[in-house]
């Protein structure tokens, strides 16, 4: 098994995988997107995916996310209470409602003309409705839609804090500078009380500040709710600060997996990075020190 050969080089004896993707592989037509690709994610940890431009990244989170259905390999998922799902045999509500896994995509899908915190209470819309019982009786007063009302709001209150938006409550979502509106997306996600948050791209075209404040947000995930992250991300700098686990794809397979100081020394990396054959990197390595003056 190809997949297996490859190196992980972080601890997997103390780890609680929350995620294992095994021999994974979608196809379209005749392009193997994914081919035979396994990994696992850590609970607790953040892991990042990433790989050159076509690697395979957002077709794997299509698929962990059910947006897919992958034509071979299983995606499993199991919670902190032990209860496992198969992500690849569910729907995306599924794997949102039951196996609590949220996402946010490349580009932003906020609802612009709803304010910041609206946005917020409509991602609750499920476990209010629930608590309604699905009658109109129940939206009108029954005690329990009350409380679960009152819940929500608290809930949206404590992510806009996180997401430093408590300012920007009462603004309409578009009004928000560009990075504001990438953490109102993942405080959204977060209102819905994820055991594993997804994220395709969170940096993308951020300035260094938003990028900073990125970091903190999902750093305090992390710390304090023990959400498990998953992310594509393309902005080196926002990998290597942030993540305990580093999976790299190229050509839909996975080339190099471990800590962010293995897979950035990683000779099969630089090479998929550079667009060169592995036993071409070291003279282009080198020819790269010379241009810039030497080893840095
Ligand atoms: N729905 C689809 N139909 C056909 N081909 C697809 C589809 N989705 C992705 N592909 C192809 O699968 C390959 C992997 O694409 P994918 O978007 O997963 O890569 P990626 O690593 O996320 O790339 P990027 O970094 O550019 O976003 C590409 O060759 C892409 O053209």
């Amino acid at each position: 098994m190809a997949t297996l050969t490859n190196t992980v080089a972080t601890n997997t004896m103390t780890k609680d995988p929350i995620l294992k993707v095994e021999h994974l592989s979608m196809r379209f037509g005749g392009l193997m997107a994914i081919n035979d690709l396994s990994f696992e994610a850590y609970r607790g940890d953040i892991t990042a995916l990433i790989g050159p431009n076509g690697a395979g990244k957002t077709t794997v989170f299509n698929c962990v996310t059910g947006f897919y259905k992958p034509t071979m390999g299983m995606i499993t998922m199991r919670q902190k209470a032990g209860k496992e799902f198969l992500l690849e045999r569910m729907t995306d509500f599924e794997v949102n409602r039951d196996a609590k896994v949220a996402r946010t995509f490349q580009n932003i899908r906020l609802f612009s003309g709803l304010t910041v915190l609206e946005n917020l209470l409509v991602a609750q819309h499920n476990m209010l409705m629930k608590a309604s019982g699905y009658t109109v009786l129940g939206l009108l007063g029954m005690p329990a839609y009350k409380k679960a009302a009152a819940e929500s709001v608290d809930i949206a209150r404590y992510w806009l804090e996180k997401a430093d938006l408590i300012d920007r409550a009462d603004d309409p979502a578009g009004d928000l500078p560009y990075g504001a509106q990438r953490r109102l997306e993942i405080a959204r996600a977060m209102c819905t009380g994820p055991e594993f948050l997804c994220l395709d791209e969170p940096a993308a075209g951020l300035n260094p500040r938003e990028s900073l404040a990125l970091n903190e947000l999902l750093r305090s995930i992390r710390k304090d709710s023990g959400t498990s992250i998953l992310l594509i991300e393309h902005d080196m700098s926002v990998v290597m600060e942030i993540s305990d686990h580093v999976v790299v794809l190229e050509y839909g397979q996975k080339i190099s997996d471990g800590t962010p100081d293995h897979v950035k020394n990683d000779p099969k990396v630089i090479a998929a990075y550079l667009g060169v054959e592995d036993d071409e990197v070291e003279e282009v390595i080198e020819e790269i020190e010379d241009t810039q003056g030497g080893p840095h």
